[in-house]
């Protein structure tokens, strides 16, 4: 993958004549032959170069023929859909691990990391990527990898797109969409809500493709609780406890520590997913202290947790605009988790702190998602790159601007929201970087609301354009870590982990120029050793039995607090 983004001219030329293959079109000295099918139908017109300025990359109405690859293919597509805990992703993984090659799609890396170890424990070489990791393992045919990193240049006989109603969402969706257009499989299995279907179906209808649907029902009962948890003297081995911020859940966790006999894990989207795949690896295991769960919404997908009972510490949340009630689906995936088949609880329970709460909770399990309507859909950078070369007086912001704004889609999909790669391309227009170069920072894991994380990504971009090499050491100490002491300290060291993991998804892709992908790793993974160790401490004494022997040699280590330079 490295190699193939060494050379920027090559991509260029790559690039090219991939969008014009796309396209049909044909390079022919000043002449164009044009063969475009656009949301007009098929016409052939001879185009002169001038003529050619006026294609209209943003015509986005026929997005199943940017794969030609999946489309020489009558792909046998199985829609395993069914409430949570119903086998839907077990039945796919059987199709998986039985065919002779194939590759797992999942929205998170705990869930390709999930079935990576699955296939490998079932002597099914699997490799996992990520964006930040490339485990192989000799012999390999099978591959699980986070959705963003699906090859549709590679042939498969199964593939497996999990969580499949994820098309919908607004940032991520498009990468969805990619998959379920562009994986050219013989089989491909996708899991997830009925309210998937009727979209899904609507969208394949145009591929060509043999759609057949698995109905599933729920392996274990899920009820209701009709009383709130009232106290948490009340709180059992086996629950988890969800909220939304960052804030409530360490106030959470140290309630109940102080209060009641139980220790917690802790499972939210800023912890690194490493710590996040420790902390429920320990919730898990029946012979460690930590019991009980205070979780956010990222144990919301897929994941096998020994959960009792979800306790929905409130029903709203902060959606980056407003604070908001949760959806009927999110509700449902949450409530999902407990009562896991597989798990010593035969039956899930779901409740809320609140009982004001309760009548929203119940109201929720009872109806169906509503139906989906869209899915998301973003123009590759092909096509941007093509635009620009008609248009060379715009920047990336411009481009990226002029696409969201003038993008024209068929009913069945919507553009995806890209606020964030538009708050980078602001920052990357300033140097003086290639479209591409530009382009592949601004797709890079920065979160641009975190002000250690987006300065990272200024400072290695503008490394980068100054010398074309970044040495880690240029923005960070290395050996200069120590653990955290306050919830601002732990939030610090997370941001700096965000910066660290920036370096290696660049050392993935700019391999030349980000050299110090090793180092980077370290670092990364101890600033979540560190972190775990602030998690196990925060807010209760350590058993007197439990040993930490980690802590004392890394706290001699690392003295200094850590700042980026
Ligand atoms: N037939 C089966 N035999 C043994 N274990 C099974 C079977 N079906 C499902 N399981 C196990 O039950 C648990 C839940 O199954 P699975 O993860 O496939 O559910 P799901 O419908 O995909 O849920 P979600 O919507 O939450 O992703 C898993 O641990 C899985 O391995
Ligand atoms: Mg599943």
């Amino acid at each position: 993958m490295a190699a193939s983004l060494l050379c920027r001219r090559k991509i260029a030329a790559f690039s090219i004549s991939r969008v014009l293959n796309a396209y049909n079109v044909k390079l022919d000295g000043l002449h164009v032959e044009l063969a475009y099918g656009g949301s007009a139908g098929v016409c052939n017109r001879n185009y002169s170069s001038r003529r050619a300025a006026k294609i209209d990359f943003t015509d986005l109405t026929s997005p199943h023929t940017w794969y030609p690859k999946a489309r020489r293919k009558i792909r046998k597509v199985f829609l395993h859909v069914g409430p949570t805990n119903s086998g839907k992703t077990y039945h796919a993984l059987k199709s998986l691990q039985s065919s002779p090659s194939g590759i797992y799609c999942g929205p998170l890396r705990l869930l390709a990391w999930e079935v990576a170890n699955r296939l490998n424990k079932a002597n099914v070489p699997c490799d996992l990527i990520t964006g930040q990791e490339v485990e192989t393992v000799d012999g390999a045919k099978h591959k699980a990898v986070t959705v963003e990193m699906v090859d549709v240049n590679s042939d498969y006989s199964c593939a497996v797109i999990d969580e499949i109603q994820m098309l919908g969402c607004k940032t991520r969706g498009f990468s969805f969409t990619r998959a379920l257009l562009g994986i050219s499989a013989d089989e491909l299995h996708l899991c997830g809500d009925p309210a998937a279907v009727p979209l899904i179906e609507e969208i394949l209808k145009v591929t060509g493709d043999d759609v057949k649907i698995e109905t599933y029902e729920r392996l274990l009962p899920l009820v209701p609780l009709k009383k709130p948890l009232g106290s948490f003297d009340n709180i059992q081995t086996g629950d988890c406890i969800v909220t939304f911020s960052r804030k409530q859940i360490y106030k959470l966790k140290k309630k109940i520590e102080t209060g009641a006999n139980h220790l917690c894990s802790v499972v939210y989207g800023s912890l690194p997913p490493e710590t996040r795949t420790r902390q429920a690896t320990m919730f898990n295991d029946a012979t460690s202290e930590f019991d009980v769960l205070v979780a956010s919404d990222a144990i919301g997908m897929g994941l096998n947790l020994n959960i009792s009972r979800i306790i929905f510490s409130t029903m709203q949340k902060f959606d980056g605009v407003e604070m908001r009630d949760l959806t009927v689906s999110e509700i449902k995936q949450i409530a999902g988790r407990a009562g896991r088949y597989g798990s010593k609880f035969p039956v899930g329970e779901v409740t809320c702190l609140d009982g004001a709460d309760l009548p929203l909770l119940h109201s929720s399990l009872k109806s169906p998602s509503p139906p989906l309507e869209r899915a998301g859909l973003f123009p590759s950078f092909d096509l941007m790159y093509m635009h620009s070369r008609l248009h060379p007086e715009l920047d990336l912001y411009q481009i990226l601007e002029h696409f969201t704004k003038n993008a024209k889609l068929s009913d069945k999909y919507f553009i995806a929201d890209c606020e964030e790669l538009l708050k980078a391309a602001v920052v990357l227009d300033t140097l003086p970087l290639s479209l591409h170069d530009k382009y592949l920072f601004c797709i890079s894991p920065v979160d641009m609301n975190d002000e250690i994380s987006s300065q990272g990504l200024t400072q290695f971009a503008s490394n980068y354009s100054k010398k074309g090499l970044v040495r880690l050491k240029e923005i960070f100490t290395p050996g200069s870590l120590m653990v955290p002491k306050t919830p601002a300290a732990l939030q610090e060291l997370e941001s700096i982990h965000k910066v660290l993991d920036l370096y290696v998804w660049l050392s993935f892709r700019l391999a030349d120029s980000f050299p110090d992908r090793t180092l980077a790793a370290s670092q990364k993974a101890i600033c979540s050793m560190l972190i775990e160790e602030f998690l196990e401490r925060f807010g209760w004494q350590a058993p007197a039995a439990k040993k930490l022997p980690a802590t004392t040699t890394l706290r001699s280590l690392f003295q200094k607090k850590t700042y980026l330079k």
